[in-house]
């Protein structure tokens, strides 16, 4: 049943039913005929190119099954821009326009589309002129369309999405309607939901399962297509599909299944998800990095049997609708952000995803392994207080403080279990100064991540991974990492900053009391503290280091994203630890009165639940 090179295809009886759904609507019958007619038909199969850009245009195209996806060529490489959904006209700048092909057109997945020639097209047109009209609302829209969007159009949601049992694992017909309920939950009532296995499918070629997509598609619902059978069904499902769901009994052998082949041959890893599924949410979770080896998915999920909570977060991503936490840095600032978790949790709000910098991903990474926020805050004092792991001086050639009791507490509490084990999605930002660029970490040791997300420059010496990457603090480059949130996942963010509302620094120490070398050192030498309130190394590194990306942080906010900027403790600083659970008191007030005032925060509370 799989197709081959892009070829003839016989015309079948819904077209004109498709046509006068949507384009066509105020078209006479006549008229369609006479275009359906004119029009040959072709199969372009998944990963074939229909159309190359800088080509030379004769030909309009319109998309009868499938999806097309529009690529820009630069000197750097193709970037896809937009993606052409069944129903749509395309080819039409250049056919109009008069110019060379404006972007390649791929198949995504396997897809039919008309193609009428200049000749033809004149034909039709000049006894029906009816049609005109028609065709130019459909690329005005389009122009609009991309008027309207500056940067680079985000991917639509998979809704057709290939599941397919992972590994060694069977597939579980339960499991799969409790998913498929999840996400009936979830979406809006006028939305199909559908879950089909191959006996649910009409008999007969390729072309008549497509028919059969078509007309399932045209309900804007998601369908999810059991691919388990035998090996035809299973490939074609796959060519068909714009999503691949792996689910993988966690006990079973992760080695790669032939239908998992066959749907990682067909889609993309940015539309593949792979559910990792355990009998009771206690279980621990390990060994995730063997099933992500060669399947990699964009993203993955633990789901347990016994957690609905489970199957409702996996239901929000896979709809788009998941909501991300992100965490700024700032220090001791940063407990802030564990009321803001228990303020959300209290409410009801869900966090699917969770991501920070600096104390944002030392706050987070706890939550996401699962601790509670008074375990959190108990191991940040341990850490801080007692231990006093940011009190360590060393000779100041690496850094100024020895990093040896604060590693140690790291590796203790985050421990060396992968990121990707962990029950709730995570990643951690860094600054790569061997690449000058930003390092999200979204797999290796928890505690590195941690480590290297909090090494603030000079104070701490830099992290260094095992390919030699040096790594200093995230807040160098990003101390609000919402743009890759919004790279993982569609879905509101609830954006966490910290001492951001035009909270000003100022103190009270005059210029000429900072205190000279003798000084210091018989203060050092005496261990007494200063009266001043003059500004100590770390308190000026922090702050130097998150000034440029504070104000970029800013503007990278969206409307819909919700900003929480929980009042920071009167007078509090970064290195003020014994502060912290009455900074996350005051947050989780913050909170419970945001969940009111905020109808955008109110709105995801019953997701919660
Ligand atoms: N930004 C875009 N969004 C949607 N479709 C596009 C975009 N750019 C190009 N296309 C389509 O891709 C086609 C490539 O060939 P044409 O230039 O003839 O016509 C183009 C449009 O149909």
């Amino acid at each position: 049943m799989a197709m081959g090179q892009p070829g003839e295809h016989d015309a079948d009886g819904s077209l004109r039913d498709w046509m006068q759904s949507g384009l066509f609507a105020n078209v006479d019958q006549a008229a369609i005929d006479a275009l359906s007619q004119k029009a040959h038909r072709l199969e372009v199969p998944a990963g074939a190119t229909l159309v190359r850009q800088g080509d030379a245009a004769d030909t309009l195209y319109f998309l009868e099954t499938g999806r097309l996806r529009v690529l820009i060529e630069t000197p750097m490489g193709s970037k896809a821009v937009a993606q052409i959904e069944a129903g749509e006209p395309v080819g039409e700048l250049a056919f109009f326009g008069g110019g060379t092909r404006t972007a390649t057109l791929q198949a995504s997945r396997d897809s039919v589309v008309m193609a009428l020639d200049r000749e033809c097209y004149d034909m039709v047109v000049a006894a029906y002129p009816q049609l005109v009209p028609a065709i130019l609302t459909a690329v005005t829209q389009r122009l609009a369309a991309v008027t309207a969007k500056t940067p680079p159009m985000e991917a639509r949601l998979p809704r057709v999405i290939a599941v397919v049992p992972s590994g060694g694992s069977r597939t579980d017909p339960a499991l799969l309607r409790r998913l498929a309920d999840a996400i009936r939950r979830t979406i809006p009532d006028d939305r199909q939901v559908m879950l089909v296995r191959e006996s649910d499918v009409p008999p007969g070629p390729a072309s008549a399962y497509q028919a059969w997509l078509r007309e399932h598609e045209a309900r804007r619902g998601y369908l999810l297509i059991d691919a388990s059978g035998d090996a035809e069904w299973g490939a074609l499902v796959c060519r068909n599909a714009d999503g691949l769901l792996m689910v993988a009994d966690a006990g079973c052998s992760p080695a790669l299944a032939p239908l998992e082949m066959a749907g990682c041959a067909a889609i993309e890893p940015p539309n593949r998800t792979l559910l990792l599924v355990r009998e009771r949410a206690d279980q621990p979770v390990n060994g995730t990095a063997a099933w992500l080896a060669g399947r990699d998915p964009h993203l993955h999920h633990h789901v347990a049997r016994d957690s609905e909570a489970d199957f409702e977060r996996v239901a929000r991503f896979l709809t788009g609708r998941a909501v991300g936490l992100v965490l700024a840095g700032g220090g001791a600032l940063g407990c802030a952000h564990l009321g803001i978790v228990r303020g959300l949790q209290e409410a009801g709000v869900p966090i699917d995803l969770i991501g920070g910098t600096s104390a944002g991903a030392a706050m987070g990474a706890a939550i996401a392994q699962g601790l509670t926020v008074p375990r959190t805050l108990d191991q940040m004092e341990a850490m801080f207080i007692d231990a006093k792991a940011m009190r360590r001086f060393t000779v100041p050639i690496h850094s100024l403080l020895d990093p040896a009791v604060f590693d140690a507490e790291l590796e203790e509490r985050y421990g060396n279990a992968d990121i990707a084990d962990q029950p709730i999605n995570f990643f951690a930002i860094s600054t790569n100064l061997s690449t000058n660029d930003l390092h999200v970490h979204r797999r290796g040791p928890l505690w590195h991540a941690v480590r290297a997300s909090g090494s603030l420059p000079t104070i701490l010496p830099p992290f260094i991974d095992t390919d030699g990457n040096i790594l200093v603090d995230g807040g160098v480059l990003d101390n609000v990492p919402v743009v890759t949130m919004r790279a993982l996942k569609s879905g509101p963010n609830i954006v966490v900053t910290l001492g951001e509302a035009g909270q000003t620094w100022r103190i009270k120490a005059a210029y000429h009391s900072l205190r000279r070398r003798g000084q210091l050192i018989r203060d050092l030498l005496l261990r007494r503290k200063s009266d001043s309130d003059f500004p100590s190394i770390v308190e000026i590194m922090q702050r130097s280091m998150v000034v440029a990306s504070r104000i970029a942080s800013r503007s990278m906010l969206r409307e819909d994203d919700i900003l929480l900027s929980p009042p920071i403790v009167q007078g509090m600083q970064i290195l003020d630890w014994h502060l912290g659970r009455k900074q996350a008191e005051q947050a989780a007030r913050y909170v419970a009165e945001e969940v009111v005032a905020n109808p955008a925060l109110a709105a995801l509370q019953s997701s919660g639940r």
